[in-house]
């Protein structure tokens, strides 16, 4: 069952646009991705979804408590630097009726209840805005590129609690510039590019529709002209100094069609590269390329 809902949703600051025609719905328990490059329109998205932005035309549909239910987690967490971590994360519970055990939570995201804010590290302060985000035992947690900045260990560490919020059945939605992030942590995601939805898939989805595309490339000293006809094989080139080092592009059980033909026992150093998420992203988001709007 979806528990966000948005549909046509338009958002315009004067003349610019920043979001055109947007919809996309997210499920209750999913980790649902916002992927984009700057300024293509994630942040004002999840802003309305979260009800601090009025769309100027279309809908979005939270079925849950806004001020209750909703724990956001904005880009830059800013506080003031004498605040302690238990300080912050008491001071949000007593906004909340049915706040979580704030201590377990500091506990679960690995941060020292006495430690002063202005002497937290990067990763520190990300969780620690994470673990305001969830102190009132929110349905739905909207995270904005929390791990941008992060070095790759603390990157590593945030995922690692997002994962286990991500067990507790709190929907997240999860905005990031990060490939490697959609990968680890979201079931579907939606690429945004100026203003408006290219694609919302699965991961895996998004690279089959990028073409999906496989590349074998290998040593061979037989013929393999023959490859050229099957059904999987987009093409065949030949091409190294000594004309043995084959590249076969195609798609489906590419493997199992160039074995039956060319027997592995015939072909050397073979190895197989797919479209990665990466690979998908630049050609779903082509377009924007040649834009100008995106800095
Ligand atoms: N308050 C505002 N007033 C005017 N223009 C704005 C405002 N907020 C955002 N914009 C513009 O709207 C567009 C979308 O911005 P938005 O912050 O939603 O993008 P984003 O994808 O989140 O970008 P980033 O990854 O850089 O955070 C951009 O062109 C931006 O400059």
């Amino acid at each position: 069952m979806a528990i966000i809902t948005v549909d046509h949703l338009r958002k315009t600051y004067g003349t610019r646009v920043a979001v055109e025609d947007v919809s996309f719905s997210v499920k209750e328990g999913e980790v649902f991705g916002i992927v984009g490059r700057n300024g293509a329109g994630k942040t004002t998205t999840v802003e309305c979804v979260a009800g601090l932005r009025t769309p100027t035309a279309g809908t979005v549909t939270v079925d849950a408590d806004l001020k209750e239910q909703v724990g956001v987690q904005l880009q830059e967490c800013s506080l003031p630097d004498k605040i302690r971590v238990g300080e912050a994360l008491a001071l949000y519970a007593s906004f909340y009726s049915r706040p979580a055990d704030w201590r377990a939570l500091a506990a679960e995201a690995g941060l020292d209840l006495r430690a002063p804010f202005g002497k937290l590290s990067g990763g520190q302060r990300q969780r620690l805005s994470v673990a305001l985000a969830l102190v009132g035992s929110p349905r739905v947690a909207i995270l904005d590129e929390l791990t941008t900045g992060l070095d790759p260990r603390a990157r590593r560490e945030t995922w690692e609690l997002i994962a286990r919020i991500r067990e507790r059945g709190v929907t997240i939605l999860l905005v990031t510039h990060f490939m490697e992030e959609v990968e680890r942590l979201c079931d579907r995601v939606a690429v945004i590019s100026r203003g408006r939805v290219r694609a919302v898939d699965t991961p895996a989805g998004l690279v089959a529709r990028a073409g999906g595309e496989q590349r074998l490339i290998f040593h061979t000293d037989d013929p393999v002209d023959g490859l050229r006809a099957l059904p999987e094989v987009a093409s065949v080139t030949v091409a190294d100094r000594n004309g043995t080092e084959v590249t076969v592009t195609g798609t489906g059980d590419l493997l199992s069609a160039v074995a039956a033909v060319l027997p592995p026992s015939r072909t050397r150093g073979l190895r197989m590269e797919r479209t990665s998420l990466d690979d998908a992203f630049l050609v779903l988001t082509a377009e924007s390329l040649t834009g100008k709007e995106e800095s």
